[in-house]
């Protein structure tokens, strides 16, 4: 499966990387950091749901997604458009991201960041703050349930806020286990690539209202939003749809029915 194959390359990348920056010079820099943004203050709209805007230049399932892909300028729109908090995704052999993205990005918006990446190991929460993140995902089928409660505590203990991640009700019940505030139902199915709502239709009925719920992957259209609030979902996660739209002005306007 994909996610086997991230896992393997991620782990060879964390051991290099700790071998150029090793642990302890992170941390002795993270005094340094700038002020967190509040990632779950975006979530507490009053009306719509909130959009967690996504910087990606490919995937896995799709190749390249955007070809001219200019990080600043996609941050710079997602802006004046007030998406609730953007998303980066990082990793580079299967999604072409870049750690140095975050800092780019934070530098031209006030919206809370979230780091996508794949966390494996502690060392990457330390260094997602060291980057500029204000909030990481953290992956349940990628990770034992004693890391995933150690991670998060790592995270709180940093100002770092975590979006858990679900595919299915055995990863589900995991995250509420460990007491996961703000959970993400991943529409993807991982083995085929297929994206379907009907995830985060079965799996919201399982989660208490307390819970901050997220919908990643495969909203596309207006409907698509608005059968999520039908749902209760708090916000929505959206990559693809934006960086292939031929204006993020009129893609926002769409997704938020103006
Ligand atoms: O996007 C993929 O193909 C993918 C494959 C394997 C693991 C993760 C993958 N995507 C990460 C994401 O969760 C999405 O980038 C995010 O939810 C946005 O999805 P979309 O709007 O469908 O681009």
């Amino acid at each position: 499966m994909i996610l086997d194959k991230i896992v393997t390359y991620k782990k060879m990348k964390v051991k290099k990387e700790k071998e150029i920056t090793p642990i302890n010079h992170i941390i002795s820099s993270i005094e340094n950091c700038k002020e967190r943004r509040n990632f779950k203050r975006a979530f507490e709209k009053v009306k719509g749901l909130s959009i967690i805007a996504e910087i990606k230049k490919a995937s896995p399932s799709k190749g390249i997604i955007k070809n001219n892909f200019n990080p600043m300028e996609i941050a710079i729109a997602y802006t004046e458009n007030k998406a609730e908090a953007i998303s980066i995704l990082t990793e580079d052999k299967f999604f072409r991201g870049d750690n140095s993205y975050l800092n780019v990005v934070r530098n031209v918006t006030s919206a809370p960041l979230l780091r996508k990446d794949f966390i494996i190991d502690p060392y990457q929460i330390y260094q997602s703050k060291i980057l500029g993140a204000d909030a990481i995902l953290l992956i349940v089928s990628i990770l034992s349930k004693t890391q995933l409660i150690e991670f998060q505590k790592i995270a709180r203990s940093l100002g770092l806020f975590c979006l858990i991640e679900v595919h299915n009700r055995a990863e589900l019940e995991i995250a509420l286990e460990a007491d996961s505030e703000i959970i993400g139902i991943n529409n993807r199915n991982l083995k085929t690539f297929k994206t379907s709502l009907s995830t985060t239709e079965n799996l919201i009925k399982h989660i208490p209202k307390s819970k901050i719920i997220i919908s990643e992957s495969g909203i596309n259209t207006r409907q698509n939003i608005k059968f999520l609030e039908t749902l209760g979902v708090n916000g929505v996660l959206i990559g693809e749809s934006f960086m292939r739209a031929s204006c993020i002005n009129d893609k926002f306007k769409e997704f938020r029915g103006e």
